[in-house]
């Protein structure tokens, strides 16, 4: 860190995703400034090394964090990339934020479990953003003050307006329903314990070989139920609700971000285009909260374990889409360092 205590970033993989970070680290939150970029394709590192003064480019993670000036890591590469970054990281003991999932399998989060414990301390936050949006900490807060009684089931819809051209049937579960998996484990404060997925005739607009929409349901160790209805082609804009059904009442989020409009004849709110423009200010939220703990010396917010446990739930989930049967999930116990 420098003497005024900023911390110097290292951020791997500047697509969509990672760009959006530089940007939000270089003009939004406070206390960190980007100190390195990397990517595999050379030319999109220099174009965001060329966003930020004194911020070098490379193509190889591993020689961006042996730099001088960086002190800690965001990931945001395609998730198949996770696990070489976060293992270079640990290489150096050096704090993560590792955009979701913390690895598509749950062979890889697994390893990257046992090499988190071998350090002896925790050093990931995962990007389990939804944790850092109004309306859903908004939700926890309601579910864990008991007003509702018991939640009993939880109805999702998330839908993507388009997905990149490498999508795949099964990043459906592994790269998209992943956060219902983590979000249903926070909100309910359960584990998953099986997972079935259906899947209808798939839309015609859906990009050709993709399997879209789906719907998957989880079971929950307290015996609460999850439907989530994934549709990462609808075409008409990026929505993510969820409805939690109490014993004593129900509560819904996310229906409409921003305004609603009376107009003759008709009545409704706008739709946001992406994940980008509808969680702005939980990606805010979320990457100041890594910077301000990670200065403090601390490491908040869903953990190694977290990640670990929605790649166990993944791991279900691909098998149950594949065979249509309901699927028990596997997982370890609970290491004592994410007790
Ligand atoms: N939290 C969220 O809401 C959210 C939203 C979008 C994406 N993501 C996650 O962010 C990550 C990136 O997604 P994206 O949409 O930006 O993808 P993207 O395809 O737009 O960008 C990925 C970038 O990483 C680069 N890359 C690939 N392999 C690499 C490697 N080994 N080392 C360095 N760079 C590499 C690619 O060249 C590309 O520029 C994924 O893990 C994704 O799941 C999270
Ligand atoms: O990587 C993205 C991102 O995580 C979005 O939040 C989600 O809505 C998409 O389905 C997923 O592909």
């Amino acid at each position: 860190m420098t003497q005024q205590g900023t911390l110097g970033i290292a951020v791997i993989g500047t697509g969509k995703m990672g760009a959006d970070h530089v940007r939000r680290i270089n003009d939004v939150i406070s206390g960190a400034r980007v100190a390195a970029v990397v990517d595999i394709d050379e030319a999109r590192a220099k174009a965001a090394a060329d966003s930020a003064e004194g911020c070098r480019a490379f193509t190889d993670p591993a020689a961006a964090m042996a730099a001088p000036g960086v002190d800690a890591v965001l990931i945001a590469s395609p998730g198949p990339a996770h696990e070489a970054a976060l293992l270079s990281a640990f290489e150096r003991d050096l704090p993560v934020l590792c955009e979701k999932p913390l690895t598509p399998d749950s062979a890889s989060a697994l390893r990257v479990l046992e090499a988190e414990q071998k350090l002896g301390h925790r050093r990931v936050q995962v990007g389990f953003m939804r944790r850092y949006d109004s309306e859903f900490m908004k939700l926890k807060a309601l579910l864990a003050s008991g007003e509702l009684g018991r939640p009993l089931m939880l109805h999702c819809r998330h839908r993507n307006a388009s997905v990149h051209s490498y999508f795949t049937t099964e990043m459906l579960i592994s790269d998209a329903v992943v956060h219902e998996m983590d979000q249903s484990r926070w909100l309910l404060e359960q584990e998953i314990t099986a997972v079935t997925v259906l899947k209808p005739t798939p839309s015609a607009d859906a990009p050709e070989g993709l399997s879209d929409p789906q719907l998957v349901i989880f079971e929950t160790s307290g015996g609460a139920l999850v439907n989530v209805e994934m549709f990462a082609s609808c075409g008409f804009g990026y929505q993510v609700q969820a409805e939690a059904v109490c014993e004593r009442g129900t509560a819904r989020v996310g229906d409409a971000h921003g305004m609603l409009v009376n107009r003759p004849g008709t009545w409704g709110g706008e739709i946001a285009p992406d994940f980008v423009a509808r969680f702005e200010e939980a990606y805010d939220r979320e990457v100041q909260a890594w910077v301000d703990a990670t200065r403090r010396g601390e490491v908040v917010g869903p953990s190694t374990w977290d990640g670990y446990a929605a790649a166990a739930v993944c791991e279900a989930g691909l098998r149950a889409q594949k065979t249509g049967e309901r699927t028990a999930v596997e997982m370890i116990e609970r290491p004592a360092l994410y007790r």
